[in-house]
């Protein structure tokens, strides 16, 4: 049964100072089995981002559906959910995590992770040894741990970002470029946390212009271009 079904969806932006509409994205179609992880792949403005900035609401569609099969509210159109169920659906089942962090000001890291672990109702002693552990396995210097994070390096920051996310281990994580500034060991850090979230079930919809990280991780390609392929039949970029 599909943990994520997008059909018919289709974005559009105003701009408004020249006073004309532009359709940012339309037709898209793709459906994810719990567990499964999808890669969207497909030039620079080809609307990648959109979508996943409409699953979490960022953006509202204009046309088609998004649904979601919810652990707390059952099959639901994101599309159409009330701004109170996408707030618990944002603290309890869906991630996000993009090239930028986008957090609660004169918050140190290891408070960031700790209160995202406090949110999924972990007790205080495990969130504490929980965010230790993902401070560790991210390597986030120790200097770090107690430091606000507007100073951290675009590495550093993203490398918070990843953690703050997965701790969670969201029933849906959406990736976008979470891997654009990190240098070789880190990637190998976030793939070792994908392919683990994706083992205990949750579902992925993934954008990475390094389609090399792709390799192996994901199970179908959604191209901009095209409507999606199994991999089976694609065979390039995914192994299942
Ligand atoms: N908030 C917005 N207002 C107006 N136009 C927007 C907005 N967000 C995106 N767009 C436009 O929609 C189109 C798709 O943008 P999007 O960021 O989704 O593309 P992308 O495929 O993710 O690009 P990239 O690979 O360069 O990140 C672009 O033409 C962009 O300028």
């Amino acid at each position: 049964m599909a943990l994520l079904e997008v059909k018919n969806f289709g974005k559009q932006f105003t701009i408004h100072h020249l006073g004309k509409t532009m359709q940012a994205v339309e037709n898209i179609h793709f459906s994810l089995d719990k567990g499964e992880f999808i890669g969207i792949v497909g030039k620079s403005g080809s609307g990648k981002s959109t979508i996943l900035k409409s699953i979490y609401r960022t953006y509202l569609p204009d046309t088609g559906n998004i649904v979601y099969d919810s652990n707390r509210f059952g099959k639901i159109d994101l599309a159409k959910v009330t701004e109170r169920e996408m707030l618990y659906l944002r603290k309890h089942e869906i991630g996000y995590v993009s090239q930028f962090l986008n957090v609660m000001p004169r918050t140190t890291s290891r408070q960031l992770i700790e209160k995202a672990l406090l949110e999924m109702e972990e007790p205080v002693t495990i969130a504490k040894t929980e965010a230790e552990k993902a401070l560790k396995h991210f390597e986030l210097d120790r200097k770090l741990w107690d430091t606000y994070p507007n100073t951290f390096s675009g590495g550093e920051k993203l490398r918070l970002n990843i953690a703050i996310a997965t701790v969670k281990k969201p029933r849906l994580l959406l990736l976008d470029e979470p891997t654009a500034s990190l240098d070789q060991q880190s990637k190998v850090k976030v793939r070792e946390i994908i392919e683990k979230l994706k083992a205990d079930g949750t579902t992925l919809v993934g954008i990475f212009h390094d389609i090399e990280f792709m390799d192996g991780l994901c199970d179908k390609v959604y191209d901009m271009k095209s409507s999606p392929v199994p991999l089976q039949e694609e065979g390039v970029l995914c192994e299942g």
